[in-house]
């Protein structure tokens, strides 16, 4: 395991993930104005790096990969206002998460929260750490991923409804965000479901 990868796998630290939050994701769905932000956490047993198995979780029969833009917190934020958002910003990661659909669509039908969906071991895979000051602009960066070679998502971070100060000034409202938390800024169209055996590939572009 590189030095990048520790950045991740040392800590252990929250996950906030960020739900439909891409225009052409939340159009199909007929959730184009979902206001606030809808938030998820995964637990840190949720992590895992890049070539570590994913584990389906028992009873799950439609796992769904998501591919998302992951912000990695560098400095401790609560209450943080849009403006200073980016001071807190230590760098990005390309990031699934991973979701038990069927998990998923039982709890909505019912109410109830959906950490079984979201939470599972092993149901975020994270890639390299990538320094803030590699990406020039966050808010235009292709990402796409592939199942068995076969090209499933492909979107731009443009395309987000909320950008990245507006989603950490929303969640520091409810979560303190602390170093090397990740926030999973959502997944844009295509998500599908794998079975074991299937070989998930992603990756971010247009990285300086
Ligand atoms: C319905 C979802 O699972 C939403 C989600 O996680 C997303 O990225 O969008
Ligand atoms: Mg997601």
């Amino acid at each position: 395991m590189s030095g990048n990868y520790a950045r991740f796998a040392e800590v252990g630290r929250n996950i906030v993930a960020v739900g439909r939050n891409y225009r052409d994701d939340a159009t199909e769905s007929g959730n184009a104005k979902l206001e606030p932000p809808n938030l998820s956490l995964k637990p840190a047993s949720s992590y895992i790096t890049e070539g570590t198995l994913i584990k389906i979780p028992k009873g799950c029969s439609s796992l769904h990969h998501e591919i998302e833009l992951g912000v990695v917190i560098g400095q401790k934020g609560t209450d943080t206002s849009e403006g200073s958002a980016m001071n807190h910003v230590a760098g990005y990661g390309l990031a699934l998460d991973m979701t038990a659909r069927d998990f998923q669509c039982i709890a909505k039908k019912k109410g109830t929260p959906w950490d079984m969906a979201k939470g599972f071991d092993t149901s975020c895979p994270v890639g390299k750490f990538i320094p803030k000051d590699a990406v020039a602009d966050p808010h235009n960066l292709e990402l796409w991923c592939k199942v068995n070679a076969a090209l499933k998502q492909n979107g731009n971070t443009k395309d987000m409804i909320f950008n990245i100060p507006y989603l950490i000034s929303y969640i520091s409202q409810y979560f303190t965000l602390e170093p090397n938390d990740i926030i999973l800024t959502g997944t844009p169209a295509g998500v599908s479901g794998v079975k074991a055996g299937d070989v998930i590939q992603g990756g971010l572009a247009k990285i300086d």
